[in-house]
């Protein structure tokens, strides 16, 4: 069997006190798989994604990165990692090419390779043409398309994405989720997309997992958490599972 892209067990992680913001997490991420990390505001997804970066050290539990222990080899398991944090991280008065230059120089990446490689990766985002312009010019959708293209320079095989639609219009949240889903099928990229919009999911297509207070409700294809939590869509899932109705803002699914 493939070694998971993402394998996390048994992970729990406190803030201070009592209350813990992740309880006995666990799940996996095969390479291939678009799987959407899917919970109301505070159900523990940017922690996750803090402790999966090793931004912070989880209280209890293990996260693997293709085999490699963020706690214990730290960087290999960040080498196979592409990161789209919730907040934009690029440099508003930078070109798009400046932007990814700087980020290939980060990564040890010689000038030539990585012109190659930011070649590459605009074109296929569709941003090729855009590659001269400041960052500023740019709308919020091919923001989060630059910085896909520069989370992808050092060619990882799972990119975690934490809400990367927020601000974004239908069209550019739909051309957004269609790139990422190539990027899945073409290369065999592992994504972890972590989100609170239904409708963002593929339900033919996706893997699930459903995180609520701090704990998976469920996870798996969408087919298997629907007939498990008994119902027909995974809206009705996700209604069910966190026993609460969608967060404002939640549209239904397909
Ligand atoms: N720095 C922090 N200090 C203390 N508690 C925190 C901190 N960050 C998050 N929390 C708490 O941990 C829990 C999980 O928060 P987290 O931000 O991980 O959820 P989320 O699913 O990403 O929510 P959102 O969609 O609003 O970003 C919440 O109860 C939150 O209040």
């Amino acid at each position: 069997m493939a070694i998971p892209a993402l394998e996390i067990e048994g992970l729990r992680h406190s803030y201070g006190g009592d209350r813990y913001a992740l309880e006995e997490v666990g799940f996996r991420v095969m390479p291939g798989a678009f799987t959407c990390l899917l919970g109301p505001n505070g159900a523990g997804k940017s922690t996750l994604f803090a402790l999966a970066t090793n931004l912070l050290r989880p209280t209890a539990g293990r996260i693997r990165i293709h085999g490699h222990d963020i706690a214990t080899a730290s960087g290999d398991a960040l080498a196979c990692m592409g990161v789209v944090f919730q907040q934009p991280t690029l440099d508003l008065d930078l070109t798009v090419t400046q932007n990814l230059h700087y980020f290939a120089a980060l990564h040890g990446i010689g000038r030539r390779e990585a012109q190659r490689r930011i070649e590459v990766e605009l074109t296929r985002l569709s941003l090729f043409e855009r590659r001269d312009e400041k960052v500023r010019a740019l709308n919020g959708g091919h923001r989060r398309r630059a910085e896909i293209a520069r989370a992808l320079l050092h060619r990882p095989t799972l990119l975690l994405l934490d809400e990367p639609t927020v601000g974004l219009d239908i069209p550019a949240r739909r051309k957004l989720i269609r790139h990422v889903h190539d990027l899945c099928t073409d290369d065999g990229i592992a994504v972890l997309w972590a989100t609170h919009l239904i409708d963002e999911i593929d339900p033919v297509t996706d893997h699930v997992v459903v995180l609520h207070r701090g704990r998976v409700r469920a996870s798996g294809p969408v087919s298997v958490v629907n007939a498990e939590a008994g119902c027909a869509t995974v809206a009705e899932s996700y209604d069910r599972l966190t026993a609460a109705r969608p967060a404002a803002g939640v549209e239904a699914a397909a």
